[in-house]
């Protein structure tokens, strides 16, 4: 059950948003300073759960269009070896390595390279975009900083650049850096130059973290901006855990087996109660970040973990197979959400399996 305050002030901003995402952009920095929260929300409890491993490799023809919008919308508001990666499709059932009271079968689909990961991983994001534009007239995508966008350059690429309906996209960012979005280490610039500014998304969809704010504020804003939009119903709402649920979370992993600003050890992997949170530690520079929590990360209806290079081989024998990790779990393993999960490895990412 979600409870959201409202006020005067909050209408305002509404309807100051539809007309005009940037004042709405600086109501919400206003009522971030003299406001706090009422936010209460279920917990949902994350349960690791092992997949099904997949091996298959496919090509699409490459052919570059570029459609420039304008830069930047609002801010508002266990185990089983895996031996001899192939071209052949093969399919492996895993078992939880993990106890747990709600069991669920994920996918692991291994490529014998990345550029083969990258033709599978567009069609599976233009399979999705197609089935939630039909189903619920939109299609809430959230991404990843990192080698995550790279990943993604196919989808740019013919078919898709054509076949996509680009006008229901929505996107929404993971994690994000707290620097301009000028900057070399903004996942904002990342995702802009490399997938964002080749697509015809409309802009007022593009929901950037406001770089203007403390990591606190930002982190607050952020959150204040998705209650809008689920209470407009552009972002679903799980009735399980009461928490928003994204359509599409492209996750990346570091190769300590972070995902998102989640990190190894850190408290902030069992925050419970926020939406979105700040990170003034990060043991990855920058230091300053926001980040989607893990009831957030773990209402998805669909979370595609993206893996490449021998460097994570461990961290992703640690989630998969027979690895171990000294302390507690990594923050990868607490990957499991309420729809489907699929992992796309190529061949070194999965050399460890
Ligand atoms: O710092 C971050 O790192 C992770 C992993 O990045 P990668 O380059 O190793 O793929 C990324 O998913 C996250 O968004 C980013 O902020």
């Amino acid at each position: 059950m979600l409870t959201v305050q409202h006020s005067p002030v909050v209408d305002q901003l509404v309807v100051a948003y539809k007309s005009n995402p940037r004042i709405y952009i600086e109501g919400c920095a206003m009522r971030m300073a003299s406001s706090s929260s009422t936010l209460a929300a279920n917990l949902r409890t994350s349960i690791t759960r092992l997949p099904s491993i997949h091996r298959s490799p496919s090509c699409i023809p490459a052919r570059s269009q570029l459609f420039i919008p304008k830069p930047l919308a609002c801010s508002l508001i266990r185990p089983r070896r895996v031996s001899g990666i192939g071209a052949n499709p093969k399919k492996f059932d895993c078992r939880a390595k993990f106890s747990m009271a709600e069991k669920r079968q994920g996918k692991v689909d291994v490529f014998d390279s990345e550029e083969s990961l990258s033709v599978s991983l567009a069609k599976y994001t233009a399979d999705l975009s197609e089935k939630f534009a039909k189903e619920r007239g939109a299609f809430t995508v959230v991404l990843s900083g990192g080698s995550l966008i790279n990943s993604l350059r196919k989808l740019v690429e013919a078919p898709y650049i054509d076949s996509v309906d680009w006008s229901k996209w929505h996107i929404f960012w993971v994690d994000e850096r707290v620097v301009p979005k000028d900057h070399e280490d903004s996942n904002y610039k990342l995702a802009y130059d490399g997938f964002l500014c080749k697509v015809p998304i409309t802009t007022g969809n593009v929901y950037a973290i406001n770089d203007a704010l403390s990591a606190e504020a930002a982190a607050d804003d952020y959150e204040t901006c998705l209650k809008h939009l689920v209470k407009i119903k552009t972002v679903d709402l799980s009735e399980a855990s009461g928490f928003p649920k994204f359509d599409l979370m492209l996750l990346g992993m570091g190769p300590d087996g972070h995902v998102a600003s989640l990190f190894p050890g850190h408290p902030l992997v069992h925050e419970s109660k926020q939406w979105v949170t700040s990170i003034k530690d990060s043991p990855k520079p920058p230091p300053e970040r926001i980040t989607f929590t893990f009831p957030v990360i773990n209402s998805s209806a669909n979370i595609a973990l993206v893996v490449a290079g021998a460097g994570k081989a461990h961290a992703v024998n640690v989630a998969l197979g027979s690895g171990q990790n000294s302390d507690s779990l990594l923050p990868v393993q607490m990957v499991s959400p309420e729809g489907e999960l699929t992992w796309f490895l190529d061949s070194g990412a999965a050399s460890k399996l």
